[in-house]
């Protein structure tokens, strides 16, 4: 296991349980499992879920998740800690309560909304409150495309939007903000590269990687977010956790290419090495100009 100052890492998630596996807490799990953390999880709903569908929502109710939180917190403790499928308002409301409560640092929200089968995890009236009360206490906050612009209220549809809905989500708390870029131009046909865009506050980087030709999507996104939240719970700095997580996720996207899990969006495959940020991925910074951003100096991390 991984020791800072000879202490234990560890990771926690706050999260829906996927039946299948592919997503959620048990994604979350393997994630941390791989980044050699320690993982303990919070489950908000669970799901009888597979590749192909969710069939059905259970959720716990708000006094159930305060009480496993409060468990985990006041014995085991936590370097980090990632929010996934909240399902509702109330839920949310004890999950931004409790963080606030006992201090926590380090937290990434992945706004989760709908799942790779096109179902619901979160309900309409639970997105103010997730803006008002749970967005201001992010340090990394992680949507997908689809998820921006539900939080911003507008279409995403250019770089340069995509380049104001990272500064409009910024103003509503998140330290860093990255909007991923896996559902780009689905409409017409997807681009060769995915690019997750990334601001914190002041500079923009962009990530660039190789579009794999995969269906064995499902996850990717809760892969993403617990490889970040590893990452920082390990010490890392935000851009060397982000890089890492985007290798590992484009490894395991990879690695489950010939999977035969499942017949609709299969799980990625965890079991692939760490690679933390040995200059594998590509990015850009951005610098102002003439009222714009332009795009300068090719990186890696
Ligand atoms: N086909 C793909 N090839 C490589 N990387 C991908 C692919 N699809 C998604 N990713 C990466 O997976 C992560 C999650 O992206 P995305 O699919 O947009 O999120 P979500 O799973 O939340 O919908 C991002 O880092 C993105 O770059
Ligand atoms: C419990 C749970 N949490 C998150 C997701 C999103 O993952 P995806 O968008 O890949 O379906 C999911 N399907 N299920």
């Amino acid at each position: 296991m991984y020791l800072n100052n000879g202490s234990v890492v560890r990771a926690m998630t706050i999260a829906g349980s996927d039946s299948g596996g592919g997503a959620g807490i048990q994604a979350d799990l393997k994630t941390f499992a791989a980044f050699d953390v320690y993982g303990s999880s919070c489950i908000t709903a669970l799901t009888a879920q597979n590749t192909l569908d969710v069939l059905g929502i259970m959720e716990m109710t708000p006094e159930f998740v305060q009480l496993q939180l409060q468990s985990i917190l006041d014995d085991i403790g936590t370097h980090a800690l990632k929010t996934g499928m909240l399902s509702n308002e109330n839920i949310i409301h004890v999950v931004a309560q409790t963080l606030q409560q006992y201090k926590i640092t380090n937290i990434v929200v992945d706004p989760v909304m709908i799942s790779k089968s096109g179902k619901s995890l979160l309900s309409y009236s639970a997105i103010q409150a997730m803006k008002e009360q749970l967005l201001p206490l992010a340090d990394i906050l992680t949507p997908n495309l689809p998820e921006a612009e539900t939080l911003c209220g507008y279409p995403i549809t250019t770089f340069e939007q995509c380049l104001q809905a990272a500064q409009d989500l910024a103003s509503l708390g998140p330290r860093i903000v990255i909007i991923k870029g896996g559902h780009a131009n689905e409409g017409d046909g997807p681009s060769s590269h995915v690019v997750d865009l990334v601001f914190d506050g002041e500079n923009f980087t962009s990530f660039h990687s190789p579009r794999i030709p995969s269906h064995k999507t499902h996850g990717t996104g809760c892969t993403f977010s617990a490889a970040i939240t590893a990452g920082l719970a390990r010490g890392m700095n935000f851009l060397n956790a982000i890089a890492s997580a985007k290798s590992f996720v484009q490894d395991a996207i990879e690695a489950a290419t010939d999977w035969d899990v499942g017949n609709g969006y299969g799980p990625t495959n965890h079991s692939v090495a760490i690679r933390i940020a040995e200059g594998v991925v590509a990015g850009y910074s951005y610098i102002r100009k003439d009222g714009g951003w332009m795009r300068c100096e090719e990186i890696s991390v």
